[in-house]
């Protein structure tokens, strides 16, 4: 089912100086801000080789990572995400499994223009994995 990492995500509580200092300090290319209302963020990504880092900032008032913020208010690891050539068989094999797809299960456009889904993070070892139709 799986395919190559996508990317990896971080919380920044402040994107514009994430990414500055991604830029200043470790010399790293990155894509201007995307604000995404309808994930409730803003992205960049942190171009690299093997795969991508995406720096993630809260956008709006019901943004599902306030909350992780909150917890973690100088910023963390968020999720991992993860390729998949057929989403839709990727979501009933996981569900048939007893994994818990988050949302009404249907999957939404993500950064890339692709389809993506995200899997409770309780049922994968306390971390969030997200899947990108490629
Ligand atoms: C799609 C655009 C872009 C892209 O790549 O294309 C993105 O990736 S956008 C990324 C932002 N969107 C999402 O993350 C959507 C999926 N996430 C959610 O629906 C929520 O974040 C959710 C449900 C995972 C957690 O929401 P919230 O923190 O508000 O709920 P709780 O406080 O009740 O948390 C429940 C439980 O889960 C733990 N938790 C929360 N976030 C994470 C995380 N990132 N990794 C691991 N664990 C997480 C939280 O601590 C709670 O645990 P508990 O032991 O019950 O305290
Ligand atoms: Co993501």
């Amino acid at each position: 089912m799986l395919g190559r990492v996508n990317h990896i995500a971080l919380v920044v509580p402040n994107l514009a100086e994430a990414a500055a200092k991604y830029r200043s300090v470790l010399g790293a290319a990155v894509t201007a801000p995307d604000a995404l209302p309808e994930h409730g963020v803003s992205v960049v990504f942190v171009t690299l080789e093997n795969t991508k880092v995406e720096l993630l900032e809260p956008l709006g008032s019901d943004s599902p990572i306030a909350a992780f913020l909150a917890k973690n208010p100088a910023g963390g690891m968020h999720h991992i995400c993860y390729e998949v050539e057929d989403i839709i068989a990727a979501r009933d094999s996981l569900v048939a499994a007893g994994g818990r797809v988050l949302g009404d299960g249907q999957p939404k456009i993500g950064a890339h223009g692709k389809p993506v889904l995200f899997l409770h993070p309780k049922d994968f070892f306390g971390t969030l994995i997200e899947l990108e139709q490629v």
